[in-house]
């Protein structure tokens, strides 16, 4: 079985991914593969470089990851492009290491996917957890965690599907406002419902 965990961004999927961990699940996280599949060397590096040119590039020949951001989450053309540029990767690399897990007799997998929703990529998973928070909380953990003002921070929020819509597309949904220990107690009552 495949868990989709999907949410907002900062509403908290990495918190309960670390917790499915710690349980022992195997967990594939597409941000972890979004930056594997632009490591120096890749072709998909080249083309980031000659689409957006040499400003999203550090000196040591490494992707300028807020550089990039500045121009992608400001621009939904520039978003798009990069989105058509990289998903292909992410998805066929995701998909090989899922194949992997279950050769190697994996039953459930965890599968990170910010963008499940944005990407339609319902069809990838058999249950979706959503990780949601009130959007008041979402801007101040974002503007927190990564020193962003409110603007950047809205900004980005603004560039994903509203946590609204996620949530009615869910099969079970963890209210991330309160403490960590509250929603590990929320996540623990899901796997039992579930019986994984
Ligand atoms: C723009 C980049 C370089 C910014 O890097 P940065 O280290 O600042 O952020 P990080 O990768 O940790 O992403 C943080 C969060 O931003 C959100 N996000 C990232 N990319 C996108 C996008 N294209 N559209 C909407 N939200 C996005 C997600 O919620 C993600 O969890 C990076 O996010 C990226 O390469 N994005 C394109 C690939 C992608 O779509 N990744 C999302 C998961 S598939
Ligand atoms: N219940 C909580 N109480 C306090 N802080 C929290 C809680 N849950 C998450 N956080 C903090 O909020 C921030 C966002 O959480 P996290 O990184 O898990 O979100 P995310 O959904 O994985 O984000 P992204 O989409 O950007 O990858 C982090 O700094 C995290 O430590």
């Amino acid at each position: 079985m495949i868990i989709g965990l999907t949410g907002s961004i900062a509403s908290g999927k990495s918190t309960i991914s670390a917790m499915l961990k710690e349980k022992g699940f195997p967990i594939i996280d597409a941000d972890l593969v979004a930056r594997q599949v632009v490591e120096p060397g890749t072709a998909n590096l080249q083309e980031i470089e000659r689409v957006f040119g040499h400003v999203v590039m550090n000196e040591d020949g490494t992707l300028n990851r807020d550089s990039l951001g500045q121009l992608i989450f400001h621009d939904p053309a520039k978003r798009k492009q990069l989105n058509d540029l990289m998903h292909p990767a992410i998805r066929n690399e995701m998909l090989r290491m899922r194949d992997k897990l279950f050769e190697q007799g994996q039953k459930t997998i965890i599968m990170d996917i910010p963008l499940l929703f944005e990407s339609r990529l319902q069809h990838f998973v058999d249950k979706i957890l959503v990780v949601s928070v009130t959007e008041e909380m979402q801007l101040h953990r974002l503007m927190k965690r990564n020193s962003l003002s409110k603007e950047e921070a809205e900004t980005r929020i603004q560039s994903q599907l509203p946590i609204s819509e996620k949530e009615k597309g869910a099969d079970a949904v963890i209210y991330n406002n309160g403490s960590i220990d509250q929603s590990k107690v929320q996540l623990e009552s899901i796997l039992v419902e579930w019986d994984i």
